[in-house]
């Protein structure tokens, strides 16, 4: 028996455009395993959103090119599916929370009718069943008054509360893997900690496995055990919270760690934004992508992809000053030396 749910192998998305290949997600690889949680960090446009949906089969039909990889779940290639076979899955044995719950809900109807549609579609029970079904769900996602909540409309709630029922709806079916894209992006820092504890107790209860999906390295500390760090497609380092937090190899990670805001920090320190922009991924040269606004960079960088190199069973990355003939690079002083460590262990 394996403890994997999900399994992304070397996984290619591109989208056909006008102005040629755009090369979203390239060579990704990882595993999620049963009741853990895994989070895909990166900055904007680094290709996390694509490859959740590539998981859902959510990416538009005519403009997507998947050549290569497999989505492995519980043991089916999930590339192989129909579309039939596609929606058996999608909602029920893995959900998705978004960014915007109010994208996701429907303004017109009543929160309580919501939840239950999504738990009528899924399960072969009474409306009646369903509503005290609706009503429990609510109830688990912290909703006060549940029942009465339930005659609400979604402009009668919190922009908090709308997320919670969000999650309350993609808890409908109990599906064994959950993928929350950005789902607290929206909301300020006091209801994104409700929210994120809301999901650790969920996943505390129900054992569903949770693939999060952040640009945010504080979502990080607070929710995952791994961490697969993202850029132009590509994931650059992978390892244990602990791993990426404190022992991090890429000049990328200590990017991001740098332009995290620090616990009890002045305020008066100016956060350390990383150089320049991602690059274009419609116009990638052969080398490492983060060449152009690595402070490290050696002449190798700019023509070929460095090989992943690895740390230790669980911590990888793929960076030329892994190599042998690199110079000593000393790390930077990082935001996660700050981060609380009783939060990653
Ligand atoms: N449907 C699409 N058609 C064409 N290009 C797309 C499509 N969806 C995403 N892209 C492109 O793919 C790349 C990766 O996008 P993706 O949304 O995965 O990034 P991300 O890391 O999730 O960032 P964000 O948090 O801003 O969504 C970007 O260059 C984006 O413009």
């Amino acid at each position: 028996m394996t403890d994997t749910i999900l399994s992304v192998e070397n996984l290619d998305v591109s989208f056909q455009s006008y102005n040629g290949l755009i090369k979203a997600v390239r060579g990704v690889t990882f595993d999620l395993k049963k009741g853990e949680t895994l989070a895909i960090v990166g900055e904007s446009g680094s290709g996390k959103s694509v490859t959740a949906k590539s998981i859902m089969q959510l990416l538009p039909k005519k403009t997507t090119v998947i050549n290569n990889g497999s989505i492995v779940y519980e043991g089916n290639d999930l590339l192989t599916y129909s579309k039939k076979e596609m929606e058996k899955i999608r909602g029920s044995e893995i959900s998705m929370v978004f960014q915007d719950p109010m994208t996701s809900l429907n303004p017109t109807m009543k929160i309580g009718k919501q939840v239950m549609e999504g738990i009528l579609k899924h399960k072969k029970i009474s409306k009646k069943e369903a509503f005290v079904r609706a009503k429990e769900l609510l109830e688990l996602v912290g909703i006060p008054n549940a029942e009465e909540r339930m005659k609400s409309y979604p402009h009668e709630f919190s922009g908090g509360m709308r997320q919670r029922v969000i999650i309350a709806m993609a808890l409908a079916s109990d599906p064994s893997v959950l993928i929350a894209d950005e789902p607290t992006t929206a909301l300020d820092v006091t209801i994104q900690a409700q929210i994120l504890d809301l999901m650790k107790n969920i996943q505390k209860k129900t054992g569903t496995s949770i693939l999060i999906i952040t640009h945010d390295l504080g979502v990080v500390v607070n929710m995952a055990k791994r961490v697969a760090v993202m850029y132009a497609g590509q994931i650059v380092e992978t390892g244990t919270l602990e791993e990426i937090f404190y022992d991090s190899k890429h000049p990328y990670t200590w990017g991001l760690m740098q332009s995290m805001p620090k616990l009890h920090q002045d305020r008066s320190v100016p956060l350390i934004p990383i150089a320049g922009s991602p690059p274009d991924v419609s116009k990638l040269h052969d080398g490492c992508p983060f060449a152009a606004r690595c402070p490290y960079v050696m002449k190798v960088c700019h023509n070929h992809m460095p090989d992943q190199s690895t740390i230790s069973g669980t911590h990888s990355v793929s960076c030329w000053l892994q190599d042998e003939r690199a110079p000593h690079v000393e790390k930077p002083e990082l935001g996660g030396n700050n981060v609380d460590k009783s939060k990653t262990s």
